[in-house]
């Protein structure tokens, strides 16, 4: 056994935790940073190739441990020293044990495609990587039940199971990057929930690694399991908090036999509401999206190559888009029913749209949806965003966009200096809207001018600060504004009884 002396213990004081004023409060953890004597001891449970470490005897380069430290949007940044990459749930218990007693936080990293910052350490956690974890364990063609590790890529799994004619109840554009275990880790929603729903739904089992090393085998494949308290769904959405979530059993859906979509222009955001009505009357069971950009979001996407820009004369007028998709069972009845729903549309005495544009063949299927998909990715590449992503009304969606907008011109920082762009797309069958304030640069001017007064609109609506992306670090200081006391004493308690040493990628999630 290594002696502790060598440890260097530091106290993270909750002001180098939080970023906010309101979190300066008296109580502190003392964490160890990892020294070569840990790293000795790691390399007894991996192989050096799966340890990437500044430290010696590993000696990697800064460029090695960059992308662990460092999110896709250049907004988030720690300072690790030291990346795990476990092949095994029995690595991942022993390097767990190890830091629990060591006082050493960690900080379990997936695809590394989030948005709150949820998997960057703030300080120099030890990355815990699963990347090397990404074997599917077993699949079956007649339930759709899917085991897999949690380092599984979600395109991979989506390509695993198509031959079998099924699809992966998640569809995110991150597919190609993100990995299963960070989507359940997370709760991430995606372009399908409207669809299949949640994940706390199609999430049959977890396992998970629990702070101090034991390994909590939840992996059942059973649809029904009715047997008290369904401790899976603690882990769905905790971000790595509660433990590391290794291996994951989800339900697979049967691979729809016909898919279409359309996109259609609207004259006002007013008419998108009654539209939606109509849609789901006239679809039913085949609408699979209703999804929302509004003219700066397809603006921007087409500015930076995102998908095939429409016809000049289907965009003009158009304030905003509507993105719907079908997924049925049999190709006519489908396009029957979608074919009529246009012609009610574009023939009505009071019309709400403008034009319909439908894909014709996969490559324009896959275009039209680029449009959409591709907004993230156009924001990244117009400026630096801040990302709101919020549950409210759908009556409201409009309202929250122009408001923050005009609030923001009323700072004097809407300019070409400051902020470029505020734009609205999103989930309108979720009732999630995604508000993106593009700036030139991260300012805390920008910041302070955004917040709280995004969150305070939110609450006004009684919305939710975080509709799918989750709070990361991003959000803890604005918890409230979505919970009250009672929820949050009892969070608090749930993490105090999993992870009585807060070595669990401490500052995300709750304070
Ligand atoms: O970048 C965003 O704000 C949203 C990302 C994603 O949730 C989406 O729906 O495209
Ligand atoms: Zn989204």
């Amino acid at each position: 056994m290594l002696s502790t002396s060598t440890s260097v213990v530091r106290s993270w004081t909750r002001a180098s935790l939080f970023r906010s004023p309101r979190s300066l409060r008296p109580l502190y953890r003392s964490f160890s940073s990892v020294t070569e004597n840990d790293i000795a001891h790691f390399s007894k449970i991996l192989d050096n190739s799966s340890i990437i470490s500044t430290l010696s005897p590993i000696n990697s380069s800064a460029e090695d441990i960059h992308p662990f430290n460092n999110d896709w949007m250049k907004k988030y940044s720690g300072r690790a020293t030291t990346v795990l990459k476990p092949r095994t749930t029995q690595q991942v218990s022993e390097i767990l044990k190890w830091c629990n007693e060591k006082n050493i936080p960690v900080v379990p990293q997936g695809g590394n495609t989030g948005l709150v910052g949820g998997s960057i350490p703030l300080n120099d956690e030890v990355v815990i990587s699963l990347a090397n974890m990404s074997q599917v364990r077993s699949f079956d063609p007649v339930s759709g039940i899917l085991v897999a590790d949690a380092g599984c890529i979600l395109q991979s799994l989506t390509d695993y199971v198509a031959p079998h004619n099924h699809i992966m109840p998640i569809d995110l554009g991150a597919k190609g990057s993100c990995q299963i275990g960070g989507n359940v880790s997370t709760n991430a929603g995606g372009l399908r929930l409207l669809r299949y729903g949640s994940l706390h739904g199609s999430v049959l089992g977890v396992e998970v690694v629990l702070p101090d090393g034991t390994i909590l085998d939840q992996l059942t494949t059973l649809r029904k399991d009715n047997t008290g308290y369904d401790l899976k769904q603690l882990f769905i959405g905790a971000e790595g908090t509660l433990g590391i979530v290794t291996g994951v059993s989800i339900l697979t859906p049967p691979a729809p036999q016909a898919s279409n979509n359309v996109i259609l222009a609207l004259p006002h955001f007013d008419n998108v509401l009654p539209l939606y009505q109509t849609v789901k009357r006239q679809l039913s069971e085949i609408l699979s999206a209703f999804e929302f950009i509004d003219r700066t979001a397809y603006d921007l996407a087409v500015k930076h190559g995102q998908g095939r820009a429409l016809d000049e004369q289907d965009v003009e007028g158009a304030a905003c888009f509507v993105l719907l998709e079908t997924s049925g069972g049999r190709r006519e009845h489908d396009e029957e029913k979608l074919n009529d729903l246009l012609e009610n549309l574009l023939t009505a005495d009071h019309p709400l749209i403008n034009t319909g544009v439908l894909a014709q063949n996969p490559a324009q299927f896959t275009s039209l949806w680029a449009l959409r998909e591709g907004v993230t990715e156009a924001v990244s590449k117009e400026g630096k965003a801040y990302k709101y992503d919020i549950s409210i009304p759908l009556s409201a969606f409009k309202d929250v966009v122009d408001t923050t907008r005009n609030h923001l011109q009323s700072k004097g920082l809407l300019h070409e200096d400051a902020v470029k762009h505020v734009i609205g797309y999103g989930h309108v069958g979720d009732g999630n809207l995604h508000l993106n304030v593009i700036a030139n640069a991260y300012t805390d001017e920008i910041q302070a001018a955004l917040e709280p007064f995004v969150y305070e609109l939110v609450s006004s609506y009684r919305g939710s600060i975080s509709a799918e992306h989750g709070i990361g670090s991003m959000k803890t200081h604005a918890l409230h504004y979505s919970k009250d006391q009672v929820s949050l004493a009892l969070m608090k308690k749930i993490k105090e009884m999993f992870d009585p040493k807060g070595i669990m990628n401490p500052g995300k999630v709750i304070e």
